[in-house]
């Protein structure tokens, strides 16, 4: 068996109402001087009410920071630090999608006042320590929850990662009611990041791709093909946001230790320039890049299209191969997501650029299981337009 490393969050809470035991869980694990990490759509959407009722309850006091935008900006980062530094915080919540979740454990490494952002950028730079950390998830999802991965927008419009161990949570806490809410559109975009998220780790290229992951990453397909259209159709079908909060945990344990590659790196620059959502923008090359793979990960393809599409179960590996691309490039039209390049704003004319950022992804491109040149990523984006 080749060795392999695997982290995850420390402890991981599930369950439907679950975040009325936040209160008990942050006096043991984060302390009673607390700062909450959100944004002002969360906020509106009613989710911190429940939050702040169950840690007011075990007498904590809070700080609610609500500047958290779409692929956060380095700024907010650091405004957010700046505000829990000037509180006190003893420790961390982050409540919300991948963007909240993502500032928080910046939060709770930088607010402990011993590293700086710009020198904490690649994989193992950031060693911490940190303030105690619990996250809870209201989209299904990036899977940060389980992630040692923060992403930041810097000002070149460049996504960039901080990876590494220290900023994974202490505590996942995640309570599917508090998806319930979730609109169409973000449930779409935010399930098919998942899905990808588990794709791309169980065909990853990396050293570290183990059956651990691989296990998760099958499992995960299970519960997102069963549950994603029926919560775009009915977002109150409690059962299936169960299956896509847990399926979207799960993808990210898998991809967490064995990484995305070539979907991300393309989809990152979508997102950095146009600030098309991230989900979405995975969703736009998703087909592509599968097909683009092919010809080096047919047989890994095969062994999970019928667990995202049972019916697929039936067909010979290529064409299995080739009909899991096909299926994969309807799953945005039939959650009656944009499909092309061309229906997100983004001109023709900016494809050489999208492919010049795209190469910038070292760090993801290196896990992908077939090599791929600038030239190879201009002609998957316009495949895509
Ligand atoms: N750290 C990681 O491992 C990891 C993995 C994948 C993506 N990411 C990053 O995460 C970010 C994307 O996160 P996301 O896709 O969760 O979107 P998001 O966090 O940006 O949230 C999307 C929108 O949905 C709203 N929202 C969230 N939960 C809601 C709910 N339950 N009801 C109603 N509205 C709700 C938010 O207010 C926001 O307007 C990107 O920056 C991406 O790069 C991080
Ligand atoms: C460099 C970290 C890659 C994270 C992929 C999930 O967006």
């Amino acid at each position: 068996m080749t060795p392999f490393t695997f982290n995850t969050a420390k402890s991981i809470v599930f369950g439907s109402g679950s975040i009325a035991r936040l209160g008990e869980i942050a006096v043991q694990q984060a302390g009673r001087r607390l700062a909450l990490v959100t944004d002002k759509g969360v906020i509106a959407s009613g989710l911190v009410e429940p939050a702040l009722e169950a840690l007011r309850g075990a007498g904590c006091e809070v700080q609610v920071f609500d500047g958290v935008v779409a692929d956060p900006p380095e700024a907010v980062v650091l405004q957010a630090v700046e505000e829990a530094r000037a509180f006190g915080a003893e420790g961390v919540v982050g409540l919300g999608g991948g963007s909240s979740m993502d500032v928080a454990k910046l939060v709770a490494l930088l607010a402990a006042g011993r590293e700086e952002l710009g020198a904490i950028y690649g994989v193992g730079f950031a060693k911490g320590p940190r303030l105690p950390l619990i996250l809870v998830p209201t989209t299904s999802g990036t899977g940060s929850e389980v992630t040692p991965i923060s992403i930041v927008t810097t000002g070149e419009n460049e996504k960039k990662g901080v990876v590494s161990p220290v900023i994974l949570p202490d505590v996942a806490l995640l309570d599917p009611d508090l998806t319930l809410g979730l609109p169409p559109h973000v449930t779409a975009a935010t399930g098919i990041d998942a899905m990808v998220h588990a794709i791309e780790a169980y065909a990853s290229a990396s050293p570290n791709n183990n059956p651990l992951s691989k296990m998760l990453a099958r499992q995960a397909l299970r519960l997102l093909g069963g549950a994603l259209l029926k919560v775009v159709r009915d977002g109150r079908d409690k059962a299936a946001r169960g299956d896509m909060l847990l399926g979207a945990m799960l993808a990210g344990q898998a991809f967490a230790n064995s990484p995305v590659a070539a979907v991300h790196a393309l989809a990152y620059p979508i997102g950095g320039r146009y600030h098309v959502p991230h989900g979405l923008s995975n969703a736009l090359v998703l087909p592509h890049v599968i097909r683009f793979n092919a010809p080096a990960a047919a047989g890994l393809y095969a062994e999970i299209a019928p667990d995202l599409f049972p019916e697929l179960a039936e067909i010979g590996t290529q064409a299995r191969a080739d009909a899991f691309a096909e299926k994969l490039g309807d799953l945005a039209p039939s959650c009656k997501l944009e499909s092309r390049l061309r229906d997100v704003g983004i001109p023709q004319e900016a494809l050489p650029t999208l492919a010049a950022d795209a190469m910038k992804q070292t760090r993801l491109l290196v896990n992908n299981p077939r090599p791929l040149t600038e030239a190879d990523a201009l002609a998957i984006y316009r495949q895509a337009w």
